[in-house]
């Protein structure tokens, strides 16, 4: 594993700017972003709909090209990658927690792990003790490893989603509104584990939300109108 050999530096975004296309026009939705966040950081992304909290997310996953500025993570900039390259440090240096819980519905929640490395391409000796303990580390113990996502409650799924992203080792952990499904109790209990993983593992974590509520959990909150972040 090159794992122990990542240099870690965490995320910047430098004058990023994206549009869409609007009619026959563009739509501004991130408009000279800069931002970084460091290793063990857990930054909090909060603003009205519309404002481009999920574009932000998007290209710090390198999941869109901006049109202008950088993306680095651990300094390599990722638009100068190709697709394939630009793949493999998704793969190997980002962890991402979506929205919506996309567990696949015929896999327990320790295959939900274990499933990656089989997409990475083999399964080192030690995956399954790796896995089963970071779940437990996210508080799914015993039993409830062999379940199935509809036998798990939506906070238990969101743990699973963040103990998935977790596994590959990422300096960069992007998490999209992970409490949106859930109540307000519930929902800090996630965001603590937010917290406390960020610690654990180090990650430069971003995080979007718009509950307001959750906010004194984290170590800074930028807030982000009409595509730029204050
Ligand atoms: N694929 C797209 N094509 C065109 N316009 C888009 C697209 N995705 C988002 N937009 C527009 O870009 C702007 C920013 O959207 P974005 O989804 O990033 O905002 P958001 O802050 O995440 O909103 P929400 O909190 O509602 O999810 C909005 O005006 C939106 O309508």
């Amino acid at each position: 594993m090159t794992t122990a050999l990542k240099t870690r530096t965490g995320l910047a975004l430098r004058g990023v700017t994206l549009t869409y296309p609007d009619g026959e026009h563009r739509l501004t939705a991130l408009d000279g972003v800069t931002l970084e966040v460091a290793p063990g950081e857990f930054t909090a992304v909060a603003g009205p709909s519309g404002s481009g909290k999920s574009s932000l997310l998007a290209v710090a996953a390198t999941l869109l090209r901006p049109d202008s500025g950088e993306v680095l993570i651990d300094g390599q900039d990722a638009g100068a990658l190709g697709d394939a390259a630009r793949a493999a440090l998704r793969r190997d240096r980002l962890g991402i927690v979506f929205q919506q819980s996309n567990l696949l519905a015929s896999l327990t929640a320790l295959e939900q792990l274990l499933v990656l490395e089989s997409v990475r391409g083999g399964r080192p000796r030690g995956a399954r003790e790796r896995a089963a303990a970071l779940l437990a580390s996210v508080g799914l113990d015993g039993s409830k490893q062999h379940r199935r996502p509809h036998q798990l409650s939506g906070g238990e799924r969101q743990r699973v989603n963040i103990a998935r992203a977790l596994f590959g080792n990422p300096s960069v952990l992007l998490v999209d509104e992970p409490t949106s499904a859930l109540d307000h109790e519930r929902g800090a209990q996630i965001v603590d584990l937010l917290a406390e993983v960020t610690r654990t593992h180090g990650t430069a974590t971003v995080m979007v939300t718009h509950d307001r509520d959750l906010l004194d959990r984290v170590d800074r909150v930028l807030r982000m109108h009409d595509g730029r972040l204050a």
